[in-house]
């Protein structure tokens, strides 16, 4: 049996934030994150889903500045590091210096699978002020492990200590993620740690995070009841209880942290994340899951079948900072509806 240790993130108060339609308040913060610190999480990102800087018209308006949501988390963990998330050009290096500043230990820093080099001197910046450094390939599902370990290359050698692959679309399916975690095992070496970022839309995300861990992945995510995006991150308590069932070595108290599942994370969510149609839909035609909730809006404004604009956004190969195409197809979906006739109904 294994004995290996693993890093645990837990990213509810960060990919929780598109479930909740980024409508976090300091006392949820307050109460996640020390629930969250005494089960042994020895890392939990707060920020708006889309990262510093993500409170707009595009992505949906904050109720809480997110250096308010931050320092709290910082004023409440007693061993946890805080950890942020920023999307270069929609934050800046000024908001990776204001977090830095209100006590973030972390910086993760997210592009597209294909676009690493925009991140370069985020890295540099974050380095320089002394943060640890995480890099997202998010959309990992949609290139193959050779080009994401090129990717990776290019964050390490910009000064990221660990590149995760992030499966945005929850579309990986086990293989698929081993693959891609060891391609960036072998590529990086001594020179930086790999992680696993996971989404529940085909039910793989402890599996998927099992298999990651197995290729050598050194950092998993996960969110307390899978509080996330689409239909949620890897459930955090069943990942935990898994890796202790196989010898993995956590640090995180499987009772405590089923407590704070259930006893503190649920009731401040608005629904519990579900793997229903339009969540299935997005696993099954690689869609970035942080379009659930924009969807699921324009569905009901426009009279159409949310799942429909997540097939199309598929078709279409959307990525994360695309959320104003979904309008689009929307309404085109709305124009057809009506050339159809009144028997076209919603789905
Ligand atoms: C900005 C995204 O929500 C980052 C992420 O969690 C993902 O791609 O998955
Ligand atoms: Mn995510």
């Amino acid at each position: 049996m294994s004995s290996r240790s693993i890093r645990i993130t837990d990213s509810s108060l960060r990919d929780g934030s598109h479930a909740k339609r980024h409508q976090f308040s300091v006392n949820d913060v307050r109460k996640i994150v020390h629930a969250l610190d005494q089960s042994g999480v020895p890392v939990i990102e707060v920020a708006h889903g889309d990262g510093l800087g993500g409170s707009s018209f595009n992505y949906g308006f904050s109720a809480t500045p997110e250096l308010d949501l931050i320092r709290t988390a910082v004023e409440t963990a007693e061993r946890a590091k805080i950890a942020f998330l920023m999307l270069p050009g929609v934050g800046t290096k000024d908001d990776i210096k204001a977090a830095y500043d209100n006590g973030a230990a972390i910086c993760r820093i997210a592009t597209h699978c294909t676009e690493a080099d925009t991140s370069v001197q985020h890295f540099g910046a974050a380095r320089e002020l002394g943060l640890e450094t995480v890099g997202f390939l998010m959309m990992s599902h949609t290139q193959p492990p050779e080009k994401l370990a090129g990717q990776a290359r290019t964050m390490a050698d910009a000064g990221c200590q660990c590149v995760y692959v992030v499966d945005s679309a929850g579309a990986l399916i086990l293989e698929q993620t081993s693959d891609r975690v060891a391609a960036l095992v072998a590529e990086l070496g001594a020179d930086a740690q790999v992680g696993f970022h996971g989404h529940e839309n085909l039910g793989l995300g402890v599996a998927n995070s099992i298999a990651a861990v197995r290729a050598g992945a050194a950092q998993i995510d996960g969110s307390v009841r899978r509080f996330g995006a689409g239909a949620g991150n890897t459930p955090l308590e069943a990942f935990a209880a898994v890796c202790e069932k196989l010898g993995i070595l956590t640090g995180i108290d499987v009772f405590a942290i089923a407590d704070a599942a259930e006893d503190i994370v649920l009731p401040i969510m608005d629904e519990e994340c579900r793997l229903g149609r339009m969540e299935l839909m997005m696993g099954y035609a690689g869609v970035y899951s942080s379009f659930l909730k924009h969807a699921d809006s324009l569905a009901d404004r426009y009279g159409v079948s949310g799942s429909e604009i997540l097939v199309e956004a598929g078709r279409r190969a959307l990525i994360g900072g695309a959320e104003d195409q979904l309008i689009e197809i929307a309404v085109g979906l709305s124009e057809q509806r009506s050339s159809a006739g009144p028997a076209a109904m919603k789905g």
